[in-house]
């Protein structure tokens, strides 16, 4: 199993990390345009090996996609990342050339490989990889609602004052500040309903802390977080990479689901050695449905702003 991250900046060398500690891929090559940091990054890394117990094979490329030939998953984390103040939808003119490059070499090199699109914004450039390479859908898949769902129990956790391995949650809608559902209504602390130890306030609070996880970040760390979201893509890829048939929230292309077409936004769906396997229906209340409608339309507004 090769894995090829393009982006061996804070997310993508978090993710090569994570990658590399969980033992599951023969090769993991870090690329970057940067002159030197990728190679620096994957030694530093590859010093790691004997010290953390992995088999893993890592390296670096500066731009010299050969090295990533017959990758069987690549993860797109080139482009800028938010400063305090920004959404990320004012990343788009600077990001979208960039992911639309190097999608494109991508698969040059490796024709059948499964994309996951991490720059932002997110659902924004998964839909602009699927106009721009027309691979089947199954094989671009959007990574944010697994991070955010991480946040969500985080939040959760909080409130109850358990660990967050106590706790189940999903979100759902587009990976945004404001676009996010979190779907408290089916959160649970071991099976049990979060609602019947929470408030209904405090459960806004924790859904209100949630969508804004990734800006609070940014104002603490002074550019877009890095751990949470390396973890989360380095979780896409093992349901891949192992074939698990994992559920995670990802932005998926919709045509159809949840009354929603023509657009990239999270819902879950299961990942496996095919990629992006099948999207998960699930019943929303009407409230939830509001949501997810305002959420899309919040994306659409986005996607128009694509010059293809
Ligand atoms: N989807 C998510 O949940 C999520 C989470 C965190 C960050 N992000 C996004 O991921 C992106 C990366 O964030 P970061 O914190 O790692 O930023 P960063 O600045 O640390 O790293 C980005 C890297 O991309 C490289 N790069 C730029 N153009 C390139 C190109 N054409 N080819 C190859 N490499 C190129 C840069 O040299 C840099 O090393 C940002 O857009 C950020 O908003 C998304
Ligand atoms: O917040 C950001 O801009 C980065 C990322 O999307 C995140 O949620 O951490």
């Amino acid at each position: 199993m090769k894995v090829t991250i393009v982006g061996a900046g804070a997310v993508g060398a978090s993710c090569a990390e994570y990658v590399a500690i969980k033992n599951f891929a023969s090769e993991v090559v870090l690329l970057d345009i940067k002159e030197g940091v990728a190679e620096g990054k994957a030694m530093d890394l590859m010093q790691t090996a004997t010290l953390n117990g992995f088999d893993t094979k890592l390296t670096g490329s500066t731009n010299d996609y050969s090295k990533t030939a017959g990758s069987d998953v690549a993860v797109i984390t080139s482009g800028i990342p938010r400063k305090p103040g920004m959404t990320r939808e004012e990343l788009i003119g600077i990001n979208a050339g960039i992911v639309k490059e190097v999608s494109s070499k991508l698969i040059e090199h490796s024709p059948d490989v499964i994309l996951i699109v991490v720059s932002n914004p997110m659902d924004t450039m998964t839909y602009l990889v699927h106009k721009t390479t027309k691979l089947p859908k199954n094989r671009i898949i959007g990574m944010g609602g697994a991070l955010d769902s991480a946040r969500f129990k985080y939040r959760i956790s909080e409130a109850l004052e358990c660990p967050p391995s106590d706790v189940d949650g999903m979100v759902i809608g587009g990976h945004s500040d404001t676009g996010m559902v979190p779907l408290t209504r089916l959160a649970t602390r071991n099976s049990v309903p979060v609602t019947k130890f929470l408030s209904e306030e405090r459960l806004n609070q924790v859904s209100e802390d949630t969508k804004v996880g990734g800006a609070t970040l940014t104002k603490l760390l002074g550019t877009s977080a890095w751990y949470a979201p390396g973890a989360a893509v380095s979780g896409l890829v093992q349901a891949i990479a192992c074939d698990q048939k994992k559920m995670f929230p990802c932005s998926a292309l919709l045509e159809g689901e949840y009354g929603l077409n023509d657009l990239c936004i999270g819902v879950p769906a299961i990942l496996g050695k095919d990629g992006l396997e099948e999207i998960v229906e699930i019943e929303l209340d009407e409230a939830e449905k509001n949501k997810m409608k305002e959420s899309a339309e919040g994306v659409k507004k986005t996607n128009s702003l694509l010059e293809f």
